[in-house]
């Protein structure tokens, strides 16, 4: 909740990275939140604070009910890696090339776990199972470079659900994968989420992906979050000029949703983070930029229960249909 970070610049005179400033959002149990935004907008940052790897400069974060400290002793860190486990990119560099398979596994059993030795073996091969590599005894013996692409990042999903953690942060854990194994991979996240009554936060620039996965969408520009709400709202409706953007920059947006929403074309870059523009920060590039967007910065704007935007725009729209 209302989380901040500001990285230091390292630069004399420059202000620091304002990497995530204010964001608040909850992750039901068994349900996917996708966080998109372009490069740089903050995504990487929520999920690493999130996870316990970064310490929030302010804010909150709340598991079940109980707040996170935000500077963890020791035991405190294992526990919150049990239960929030994160998923990279790259799942070569997660993989130690030496080790088997049933090593990587058994490992993270035993740093996070207390698991009687007879089960650990029993636990690694279902894991396995569980991530559709069977039978598991032909994976088990195998080392990293033996496995595929969509192998290895289905042996990094073992890993994290080995030790049956609440959440999973995957951060854009399909995009070094070919296009025909990602949806095996979304497929098996989907159904992982489903019987193991996991959280998932999906972080992605792939929209696509975002609405076949999640079941909500959090759009971040430059740090804040600007719109969130249920993923079909959210493509279907999408309400900010900078979603609407994103939208637009889909190679065939008519796979996401239907036309009715004009088209906008996603032109300027995203704002420096140590000298970000007054009001709203999107105002640079936003072609229906108002006097007021110059100097206030948007306060959110329920759109209904579910979805949310922080846009003058939308206000000013509701004050003149209202008339
Ligand atoms: N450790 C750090 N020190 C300084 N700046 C950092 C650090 N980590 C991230 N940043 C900066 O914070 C900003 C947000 O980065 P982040 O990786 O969270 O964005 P992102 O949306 O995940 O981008 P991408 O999609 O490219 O991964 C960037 O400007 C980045 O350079």
């Amino acid at each position: 909740m209302n989380l901040h970070k500001v990285f230091n610049s390292g630069v004399r005179g420059v202000g620091g990275i304002r990497a995530v400033s204010d964001v608040t959002f909850t992750l039901q149990r068994r349900s996917v939140v996708a966080i998109v935004g372009e490069s740089g907008s903050g995504k990487s940052t929520v999920a690493r604070l999130i996870a316990g790897l970064l310490p929030p400069t302010s804010g909150q974060i709340w598991l079940d009910g109980q707040r996170v400290p935000q500077r963890m002793a020791f035991h405190q860190k294992r526990q919150h890696r049990k239960n929030v486990q994160m998923i990279f990119q790259d799942p070569f560099s997660a993989l130690n090339p030496y080790y088997t398979v049933r090593y990587h596994l058994e490992r993270s059993l035993r740093n996070l776990v207390q698991v009687p030795k007879a089960e650990i073996k029993a636990r690694a091969s279902e894991a396995l199972e569980s991530v559709g590599l069977t039978p598991a005894s032909d994976y088990l013996d195998k080392r990293p470079h033996e496995l595929s692409g969509g192998q290895r990042q289905r042996l990094v999903a073992a890993q994290a659900l080995i030790v049956e953690p609440k959440v999973i942060l995957a951060d854009e854990p399909t995009s070094m994968l070919d296009v025909s194994i990602r949806i095996g991979i979304l497929n098996l996240m989907k159904r992982l989420k489903d019987e193991n009554e996991l959280s998932f936060v999906f972080i992605t620039h792939d929209l696509a992906s975002a609405r076949y996965i999640s079941d909500y969408i959090l759009v971040m520009y430059a740090g804040r979050v600007i719109e969130y709400g249920k993923t079909d709202d959210v493509i279907d409706e999408p309400t900010h000029p900078y979603t609407r953007m994103l939208l637009a920059a889909v190679p065939d947006p008519k796979r996401l949703r239907g036309e009715r929403n004009e088209r906008i074309p996603l032109v300027g870059e995203p704002p420096n983070l140590s000298q970000l523009p007054s009001g709203c920060h999107f105002h640079p590039r936003c072609p229906y930029a108002m006097p007021e967007c110059r100097e206030v910065m948007p306060v959110d704007h329920m759109l209904t229960p579910d979805h949310k935007v922080a846009c003058h725009l939308v206000k000013s729209q509701e004050a003149a249909a209202n008339v």
